[in-house]
């Protein structure tokens, strides 16, 4: 390797995330990053890391009985995505639920809220936006992806 050569070899976080989908209205789960972890108080789709030999799905039912106390009855692969974070490269496993049972308890003091696209709270995760665009393509929905990305700029800076 020249000296000039910086490349840096990063290995990636992987993470399963989870889009909650409620029947009645079609609104989406997003909860607030708790304190205590990088960018806490951002908001994003509920999830997080896996565990040494844990599948997608395993990580996933672990996760949301961890930070919200319920059982999710069914999990959907839907697309992988990654994000080159300065705290991490991940590398997000996207599953939709449908279906959970049990009552809501935000275990980790963080926030929830049932949301529709596009969505009001701020700022969000960056790599949750093309799960964003993807989602609102779904519902038939122009996609803007420029107020969340100066609601994401103006909290980095
Ligand atoms: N849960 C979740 N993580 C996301 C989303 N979008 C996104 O870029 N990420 C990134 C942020 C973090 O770098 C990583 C998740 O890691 P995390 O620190 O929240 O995971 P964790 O709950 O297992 O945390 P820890 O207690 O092990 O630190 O994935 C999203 O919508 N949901």
């Amino acid at each position: 390797m020249s000296q000039t050569d910086t490349t840096e070899t990063r290995s990636h976080t992987e993470v399963a995330v989870g889009v909650l989908i409620r029947e009645s209205d079609n609104a989406l789960l997003i909860t607030s990053r708790p304190l205590g972890k990088p960018r806490a108080g951002w908001w994003e789709f509920p999830g997080g890391k896996l565990e040494a030999g844990e599948t997608v799905e395993e990580a996933l039912r672990r996760e949301l009985v961890e930070e919200l106390g319920i059982r999710i009855d069914n999990c959907i692969a839907w697309k992988v995505t990654e994000h080159d974070y300065s705290h991490a490269l991940v590398r997000l496993h996207w599953c939709k639920v449908t279906q959970w049972s049990g009552d809501f308890e935000m275990r980790e003091g963080q926030q929830m809220s049932w949301q529709q696209l596009p969505l009001t709270v701020s700022p969000v995760l960056e790599g949750s936006f093309p799960v964003l665009q993807w989602l609102s393509e779904e519902r038939g929905l122009s996609f803007d992806p420029a107020t969340y990305i100066q609601a994401a700029e103006a909290a980095v800076k």
